[in-house]
């Protein structure tokens, strides 16, 4: 039985669990290094991005989850999780460290400080129907390396272009929250990744 971890020191971890138990995964809140043993996948919400580096590292949670990475554990990360991810990101403090494993470099705060939330519909080629999606001071993906895909990007308005959903092999990210408007397509596309291995 698979059994999906999410990172539990910051973010929305109960939408996340909820958003897991609708497509029939057991997720489990991962807060301690013998939790994140126990699970085969991540995902991590969103949050703010230096504190949950700062968490991690104070719950020695940081470096097990880099290694599981880097041993090819799936991960999801959303928003805060997208930039914990990244192997680079721009508008960090100085002293911010990421998981790194997603071969792609993410701007954080990027749609501006004046628009500080907004919803956007976004196409997916593995959606039949457009993704409502919120973003809440999100950041977005400046360069994507040669082996990520890029699942969606914004359609129209002053971000038009900016790509906001990404996957690299067993990682995916969004930009945006997909554990706020009730739709578990993704999370159903990352259980999907995550049982076909
Ligand atoms: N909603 C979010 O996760 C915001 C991310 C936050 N701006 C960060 O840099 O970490």
């Amino acid at each position: 039985m698979t059994v999906i971890g999410v990172f539990a020191l910051q973010g929305n971890v109960r939408e996340h669990l909820a958003m897991l138990a609708e497509v029939g995964v057991e997720g489990r809140a991962v807060r301690r290094p013998s939790e994140l043993a126990e699970v085969d996948a991540m995902v991590l919400p969103g949050g703010e991005s230096t504190t949950m580096d700062k968490l991690a590292r104070a719950f020695d949670l940081f470096e097990p989850l880099q290694k599981r990475i880097a041993d090819g554990m799936p991960a999801f990360g959303t928003c805060a999780g997208m930039i914990m991810l990244a192997n680079e990101i721009t508008g960090g403090t100085a002293d911010q460290e990421t998981l790194g494993g997603l071969d792609v470099t993410v701007r954080r705060n990027a749609f501006g400080r004046q628009v500080d939330s907004f919803e956007a519909d976004l196409e997916f080629a593995a959606f039949d129907t457009p993704y409502h999606a919120v973003f809440i001071r999100a950041p977005w993906v400046e360069r994507v390396g040669r082996d990520v895909e890029v699942l969606s990007t914004v359609r129209s308005g002053p971000a038009a272009g900016r790509i906001v959903a990404v996957r690299h092999d067993r990682l995916l990210a969004t930009s945006f929250h997909p554990e706020m408007t009730g739709d578990a397509r993704l999370h159903g596309y990352f259980a999907e990744l995550v049982r076909g291995l």
